[in-house]
C-alpha cells in the first residue's frame, strides 16, 4: 500500500528549518523536512498545515507545491508531496521533542535526508544558485 506524505521547506531569509527523526522511527536518525502522512480524504496541502501545526508549532501563512515523488524502501512505499513554506506566523520549534535546525540552503546538501529526498534537496539547492 502506498502511503501519501506532505513535507515542506519552511525558508526564511535563506535557511531552511529541518528536524531530526528520532532513532525507533521509519527512516530514524536521518533529518527531514517536518511533515507527515495525509490521512483519508485528506489532501496535501491540507495534511501539512495540520502536521506544521502539530509538529513544530506554526500557522502556515503561504505555501507552494512543488513535485511529488514515489518511492519503495522495501518496507514502505511513499508518495512524498514537497512544498515550500514562505509565509508563517509563530515560531517553528520542535514541538514534540525532536531536534531541529535552521540550515543555509547552501549547507542543505551536507545533512542526511532519506534516500525519497534526493530530488527535493537538489531542487532546493537550485534556488540557492539562482540567487548568485
Ligand atoms: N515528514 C517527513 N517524512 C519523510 C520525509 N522523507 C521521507 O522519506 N519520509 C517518510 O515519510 C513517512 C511518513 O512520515 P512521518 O513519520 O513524518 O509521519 P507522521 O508525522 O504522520 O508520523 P507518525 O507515524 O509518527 O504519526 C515515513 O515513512 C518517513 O520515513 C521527510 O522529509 N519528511
Ligand atoms: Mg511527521
Amino acid at each position: 500500500m502506498m502511503i501519501h506524505v506532505a513535507a515542506g521547506a519552511i525558508i526564511r531569509d535563506g535557511s531552511i528549518f529541518i528536524a531530526l527523526r528520532s532513532s525507533e522511527k521509519h527512516q530514524g536518525g536521518l533529518w527531514e523536512f517536518p511533515g507527515g502522512k495525509c490521512e483519508m480524504y485528506e489532501l496535501p496541502d491540507a495534511a501539512l498545515i495540520r502536521e506544521l501545526k502539530e509538529e513544530v508549532g506554526i500557522d502556515v501563512i503561504s505555501l507552494q507545491s512543488v513535485f511529488s515523488v514515489d518511492h519503495d524502501y522495501g518496507d514502505k512505499k511513499v508518495c512524498l508531496h514537497f512544498f515550500v513554506v514562505d509565509q508563517f506566523s509563530g515560531e517553528p520549534h520542535g514541538a514534540e521533542g525532536q531536534k531541529v535546525q535552521w540550515v543555509s540552503i547552501k549547507k542543505l546538501i551536507n545533512y542526511s535526508f532519506p534516500k525519497a529526498n534526493e530530488g527535493f534537496v537538489a531542487f532546493l539547492s537550485g534556488l540557492y544558485d539562482l540567487k548568485e
